[in-house]
């Protein structure tokens, strides 16, 4: 298990700041993965983790030991890791068991200890009866795992997954967001994961970054990212939260006292008075109005059929905001006048937030 602390890291290519004076702590045997639109940078951060880039300032730290910056670089063989990667790159001529003995040979391990390993990580990742089959008489899914397994042989501290479902179809996709869970929690191992699916990347990950042009915007548990995000850019990434300009007035009690449409609302979130977004998703919202409830009055601009209900899209008219969402159990004509009852939602400040705002302080889930 290794912890993993990147201080001020930059990476820049050419003209292109691909990662952007990031700083974030991953405990040890955390479940940890990078999300954010394609080009953030994900894909960077784990290759410098990996020691495939170098950073061009700040510094990285895998387990308490320096591995990148202040005149060191560590090389990947020597940072105690394995990759996954999303082609599996297993050897076709080998049998699976031949596949994962393959880098303990390397290692110098005798033959009885490399059986005793493969047969470990086989049974590991479920396949210890596919020992003697080759690659191409493997499912995608197998295959997956078997790439998995020949890591896991060499117990590594810290285990770098890129992309490693894309190329599974979506049944089989869910299967191995279980099998994965399974594995992790197994083998103690610290796992970095990048995705471009947050939702993946919320249903596998004890903690998720979301990156945006080079930044980490939030690194905290999926609930948290979901219910309390720091920016607009993950309240819109994560759950595809819509966000509406309110003006913060400040505190009420436990809420946040906001101005919209000018009614006065009182509403969950953190950030100083002055302009803010209100994040809302159609769970915040309902047609059946309660005594007390902040209300919105908007006119229903599209409905669609989704889940058994229908989904309207409502225009909060003069907001200057997105559609926002609602369902509904009857259809409602789009030109129709409704009036919703504000179950939820989450205030934020409209600045951006400073990168070095975002130290975390989490746990490991
Ligand atoms: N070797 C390279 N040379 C030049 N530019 C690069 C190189 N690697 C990455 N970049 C640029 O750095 C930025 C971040 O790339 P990165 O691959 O980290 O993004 P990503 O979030 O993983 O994207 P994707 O989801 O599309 O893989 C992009 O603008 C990319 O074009």
């Amino acid at each position: 298990m290794a912890e993993i602390v990147f201080q001020s890291v930059t990476r820049n290519f050419a003209a292109t700041t691909a990662v952007d004076g990031v700083s974030f702590t991953v405990p040890a045997g955390a479940f940890f993965a990078l999300v954010g639109p394609s080009g953030c940078g994900k894909t960077t951060v784990l290759r410098l983790i990996a020691g495939l880039e170098r950073p061009d300032a700040g510094t990285i730290a895998l387990g308490g030991r320096a591995v990148a910056g202040a005149g060191r670089f560590v090389e990947p063989a020597q940072r105690d890791l394995g990759m996954v990667f999303q082609s599996y790159a297993l050897w076709p001529h080998m049998t699976v068991a031949g596949n994962i003995a393959f880098g303990l040979g390397l290692r110098g391990l005798s033959k009885a200890e490399q059986r005793a390993r493969t047969h470990e990580a086989l049974t590991l990742v479920g396949l210890e009866g596919h020992a003697d089959r080759r690659p191409h008489e493997l499912s995608g899914g197998q295959r997956q795992r078997v790439a998995l397994a020949r890591s896991l042989a060499m117990r590594p501290a810290l285990i770098l997954l890129d992309e490693p479902l894309a190329n599974l179809d979506a049944h089989l996709r869910q299967a191995m967001l279980a099998e994965f869970r399974r594995i992790h929690r197994q083998a103690g191992t610290t796992f970095v994961f990048v995705t471009h699916d947050q939702n993946e990347a919320m249903a596998l990950a004890g903690l998720v970054a979301v990156m945006d042009r080079g930044r980490m915007q939030q690194i905290a548990p999926p609930q948290e990212l979901f219910s309390r995000p720091a920016s607009a850019m993950v309240a819109r990434f994560v759950g595809q939260g819509r966000t509406v300009p309110v003006e913060v007035l400040g505190a009420d009690g436990a809420r946040l006292r906001v101005r919209l449409m000018g009614r006065d609302l009182a509403v969950p979130g953190s950030a100083p008075a002055g302009p803010g977004w209100l994040c809302l998703r159609a769970r915040d919202l309902t047609l059946e109005l309660a005594p007390g409830q902040p209300r919105l009055a908007g006119r229903v601009a599209d409905l669609r059929f989704e889940g058994g209900d229908y989904m309207l899209s409502v225009d909060l008219e003069g907001a200057g905001a997105d559609l926002i969402e609602v369902r509904s159990a009857a259809p409602v004509e789009p030109g129709a006048e409704v009036t919703l009852a504000l179950s939820g939602g989450w205030v934020l400040p409209r600045e951006a937030l400073a990168p070095m705002a975002l130290q975390p302080a989490f746990e490991v889930a």
